[in-house]
């Protein structure tokens, strides 16, 4: 592990979770190493993951959860639940059922996890936007009635707001630990749906100037 992994003003742990082959693994590869490689094989259990963020001057340390989608290994998974801070719940654009699950996603995340966890909507695949089954629309509505962060679109494939997501997370996080986080209303807000109570962070980064995406309306 790099040195500099190991000191830290903050941990967090995030857990993700969701069906499998929504890529889920293909995440955490690109937060970690801003690559994407073609995975042919499904996770096994859980595999862990730490990326060190710098955020305002804070080393804020992710210790990212991935786990199994397949059903088989539900039992494993649901024990890590319980010590996430954070969670974001995938699904995969262009499958709907993969939508139409995160409602068992959010239940199981209720049975198992912490009262309190911060909880994310991924809508992972963005690229294939041609074969899109889930509108955005629906992803937000889905997140603001379950009291969800917010909803954001990714991919994997093309590094399309991952790093952001999860900068999302701890930025929140920190405000959540009573830590003063600056609202940075840049360009990039317009990435995502974010609740509009006073405490929520917005976010933002220079690499998604360029996207022209508006904000969910819900
Ligand atoms: N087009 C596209 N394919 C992706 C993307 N992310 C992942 N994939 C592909 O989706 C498949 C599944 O990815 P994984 O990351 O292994 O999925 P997972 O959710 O971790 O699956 P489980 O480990 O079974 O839970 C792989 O073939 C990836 O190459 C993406 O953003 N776009």
């Amino acid at each position: 592990m790099d040195p500099q992994e190991d000191s830290f003003d903050f941990l967090f742990k995030i857990i993700l979770i969701g069906d499998s082959n929504v890529g889920k693994t293909c995440l955490v590869q690109s937060f970690k190493t801003g690559q994407f490689s073609e995975r042919q094989q499904n996770t096994i259990g859980v595999d862990f993951t730490v990326r060190t963020l710098n955020i305002e001057g804070r080393r804020v340390k992710m210790q990212v959860w991935d786990t199994a989608g397949q059903e088989r290994f539900r039992t494993i998974t649901q024990s890590y639940y319980r010590s996430a801070h954070g969670a974001m719940i995938a699904y995969d654009i262009s499958r709907r059922a993969t939508f139409d699950s995160v409602q068992r996603w959010i239940h199981e995340l209720q049975q198992f996890g912490a009262a309190n966890v911060l909880t994310a909507l991924i809508g992972n695949k963005r690229d294939l936007e041609a074969e899109r089954e889930v509108r955005f629309e629906e992803a937000c509505k889905l997140a603001e009635a379950k009291g969800m962060l917010a909803a954001v679109e990714t991919s994997a494939r093309d590094a399309w707001s991952v790093e952001e997501a999860f900068v999302m997370m701890a930025r929140q996080l920190l405000l959540q630990n009573g830590m003063s986080v600056k609202q940075d209303d840049g360009e990039a807000a317009a990435r995502v749906l974010l609740r509009t109570n006073s405490h929520t962070v917005s976010l933002s980064s220079p690499s998604s100037a360029h996207d022209s995406k508006k904000p969910c309306e819900c």
